[in-house]
């Protein structure tokens, strides 16, 4: 397949995997990342040998570009409405099955949605499974005005829980600030763990210049983890998620 050579065998065998559960008919989500654009690749393949009908809905504008680069169909979300499936990348997966997202910066639109969707699936190398989120920096999205006063609400809401004096920085391309696909600004914020995400998430989701955080708590059903020797890895959220994707019954539900 176009690429393979070099591409990072975990990613593709998480990709394939989840590439594999999708079934005709189906909507979709398409992720972000390294990782969604392998997937994107094999996905685009399998629609071309097997003739599958799909609806795709973007998670960005690189993966938009990708996906019709490669013949798959692309629709507003809007267009298309609630989806069977979403499959992403992470930056970091827990035992819960919750993420931190946003290392490419779209987990606005990637939680938007992941939030339409019956299945978030997430596709992954090893490095990306943790114990505790929180190594790598939690990207939040902020609206560019009033920019510092909403830097200053961040650093004290991680002071009222207790996470120290940590880092909020400034996500640049070179040296002007990091735009979001929506037109804002990321900081990223350097904690080392989070205990307790669901708090986190809590107080800066009430922070008014904030826009998105990346942290996916109870969003993920299905991690797929892939090996260097081509295998994979499933974590499940619920027992049954596999077989109930398996069982797809076709549309959703409607909006
Ligand atoms: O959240 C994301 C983009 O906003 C990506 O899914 C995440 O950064 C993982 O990317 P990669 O597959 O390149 O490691």
């Amino acid at each position: 397949m176009a690429h393979e050579s070099q591409t990072d065998p975990a990613k593709l065998a998480a990709a394939r995997a989840a590439v594999a559960l999708v079934q005709n008919g189906m909507k979709l989500g398409l992720g972000t990342g390294s990782t969604a654009s392998i997937m994107v690749r094999e996905l685009a393949a399998r629609v071309r040998a097997e003739g599958l009908s799909l609806r795709c809905a973007a998670t960005s504008r690189a993966t938009c570009e990708l996906a019709e680069s490669l013949g798959l169909s692309v629709e507003s979300l809007d267009e298309i409405g609630w989806l069977d499936m979403t499959i992403d990348g992470a930056d970091e997966v827990d035992p819960d099955l919750h993420l931190i997202k946003g290392g490419g910066g779209a987990h606005l639109r990637e939680k938007i949605v992941a939030a339409a969707s019956r299945r978030m699936v997430v596709i992954a190398d090893p490095g990306k499974v943790v114990e505790q989120l929180g190594a790598f920096p939690l990207p939040v999205e902020v609206v560019r005005f009033g920019f510092e006063i909403t830097r200053a609400l961040i650093r004290r809401a991680l002071q009222d829980l207790d996470l120290g004096d940590c880092d909020v920085l400034h996500r640049l391309r070179g040296s002007d600030p990091w735009v979001t696909d929506e037109g804002n600004w990321i900081v990223d914020l350097h904690l080392g763990c989070i205990p307790d995400p669901v708090a986190l998430a809590r107080s800066l989701a009430v922070i008014p210049g904030v826009v998105e955080h990346g942290l996916f708590l109870g969003m993920c059903h299905l991690a797929i983890i892939g090996k260097p020797d081509g295998t994979v890895v499933r974590l499940d959220r619920n027992a049954d998620v596999d077989a109930d994707m398996l069982a797809h019954e076709g549309d959703a539900h409607e909006l």
